[in-house]
């Protein structure tokens, strides 16, 4: 039997999809999984596509299956057991074989697995994939980083496999070492604002307005025809339509309200306070899975504070506010996809990775769950304004904040005064506040570091003086 030109491990939701995309694209692919009785069963499963696929019991088989130098693809749990997986294969590897590892792995993982292989004659590539099961099926986006030396070595592999937008493939170099990675990373920071924005905006929609499952499921399907068309939208109103086949209510009526994480939003957050860049919308986001998952606590706090005592939500036109909360999730969208993007910058110079903006942009428009079609736009505002210091100072973005921010404060207030939680709404509108103002506050700040601990501050006027005369009075004339 002929050899493969590409092996696979691990055979879970994302690997088995990904095997079965790599063997439909024409390419034979040998595929290993540490229970080997998934093995069998995917192998049994994959109907005409058993022609391109080499099922194997060992890794020694494996590696045998696959021709020379061999791309090999990991996709399992990230952590441990990456490395323990490569530890397993390293006695039968030969030079010029490539690692590839798939899952969610912290760049700092994939850093230290890049150098521990660099001289070994072995090459490592960290790779984001995102779409899940659907996009690792039939078309993810890719976001590749390693040397470009063996990008180019599995840019055709990966370019068959990839999710296609207006004809170009989602898959793209995007640096060194652990820059695709990084770049995953972040995408899943700006997955979970997206994801807790609208969270909030249905929490509004139900609480607020006391609307159903269904018909705010409507209202997310109505906005998907317009500018907030995305996955997540679209999405979201099917899940809302759905009914549980238990009980007959609409099924997210029956889910608890604690949300999972696996660690890539987090991950988002130390890298941006680590890299001093605020991502405040990603931040809430991660923060609220946070206190999601405190259900116990939260009932018990109920009990003791009870709701905030309001009236409830008063909104005249309800028309008129529910356009409001489209155009507030719009603006609120465009402040974490601002802050994302200011992470990766940041990244991109203190890791030197060159990360191409416009690119990433352009490689997350379909295939990836945030993909959408407001990062058509932001590719085009990256392509035309590549050295711009925000996504929101770019004209395009300017004049759409301008036209949706009124909004987002409306619906904030509202719903602030309403008692109704809006962490990440609210933390995208106080970021715009606060990067507008070209006069902050931050001088009484500097002002009390100086008094309680002598730090010194800057003068607006540049003179050499950088104590306060604490104590001394303003005199008469201030
Ligand atoms: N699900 C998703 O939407 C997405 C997931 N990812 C990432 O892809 C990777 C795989 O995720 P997913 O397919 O969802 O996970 P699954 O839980 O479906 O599958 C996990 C896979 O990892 C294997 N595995 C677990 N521990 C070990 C170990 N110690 N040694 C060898 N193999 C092991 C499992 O093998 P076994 O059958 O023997 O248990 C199985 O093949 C993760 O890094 C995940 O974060 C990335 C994008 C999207
Ligand atoms: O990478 C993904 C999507 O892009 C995975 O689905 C990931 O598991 C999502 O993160 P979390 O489980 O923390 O919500």
């Amino acid at each position: 039997m002929a050899q493969a030109e590409i092996g696979l491990i691990g055979l879970g939701v994302m690997g088995s999809n990904l095997a079965l995309n790599i063997a439909e694209k024409g390419n034979k692919v040998a595929v290993f999984n540490r229970t080997v009785a998934r093995t069998h069963e995917f192998y049994r499963e994959a109907g005409a596509l058993r022609d391109n696929i080499v099922p194997c019991d060992t890794i020694e088989e494996f590696v045998a299956a696959i021709r020379p130098p061999r791309p090999i693809i990991i996709m399992i749990k990230a952590g441990d057991p990456v490395d323990q997986q490569m530890q397993q294969l390293r006695p039968y590897l030969e030079k010029n074989d490539i690692l590839i590892d798939a899952g969610n792995a912290n760049f700092r993982d994939t850093m230290r697995r890049f150098d521990a292989l660099k001289d070994t004659g072995l090459t490592f590539i960290g790779m984001g994939v995102s779409g899940g099961e659907e996009g690792a099926r039939h078309g993810p986006s890719i976001m590749v980083g390693g040397t470009e030396g063996s990008w180019k070595r599995v840019e055709k592999v990966l370019t068959s496999i990839a999710a296609q937008y207006n004809g170009e493939p989602c898959v793209a170099w995007l640096g060194e070492n652990g820059a695709g990675h990084f770049v995953k990373t972040i995408h899943n920071g700006i997955e979970y604002a997206d994801m807790q924005m609208i969270a909030e905006i249905y929490g509004i929609l139900r609480d607020g307005l006391k609307m159903s499952a269904g018909e705010i499921g409507e209202v997310f399907a109505d906005w998907n025809k317009g500018r907030l068309n995305s996955y997540l939208i679209e999405i979201t109103a099917k899940v809302l339509q759905a009914a549980d086949p238990i009980s007959g209510k609409p099924i997210v009526d029956v889910i608890l309200d604690q949300a999972g994480q696996k660690g890539t939003g987090k991950w988002s957050v130390i890298e941006a306070q680590n890299l001093g860049v605020p991502a405040t919308a990603i931040e809430a986001a991660v923060a609220a899975r946070g206190i999601s998952s405190m259900k116990g606590e939260r009932e018990a706090a109920e009990k003791v504070l009870g709701l905030p005592p309001v009236a409830p939500l008063s909104v005249s036109d309800r028309a008129a506010f529910i356009k409001d909360l489209e155009l507030a999730l719009l603006a609120a969208k465009i402040g974490a996809y601002a802050q994302g993007f200011a992470v990766m910058a940041a990244a991109s110079k203190e890791y030197k990775w060159n990360l191409p903006m416009p690119t990433i942009a352009r490689i997350w428009r379909a295939g990836c769950i945030i993909r959408s079609q407001f990062l058509d736009e932001i590719t085009t505002a990256f392509t035309k304004n590549p050295d711009a210091v925000n996504l929101i100072v770019t004209p395009a973005f300017a004049a759409m904040l301008k036209e949706t921010d009124a909004a987002l404060r409306r619906v904030v207030s509202t719903a602030v005064l309403g008692g109704l939680p809006v962490p990440a709404l609210a933390s995208a509108l106080g970021y715009f506040d606060s990067y507008r103002r070209g006069r902050g506050t931050a001088n009484l700040i500097q002002a009390q570091r100086d008094f309680f601990g002598a730090h010194g501050f800057d003068r607006i006027d540049g003179a050499d003086s950088h104590h306060g005369p604490w104590g001394s009075g303003l005199g008469t004339g201030a």
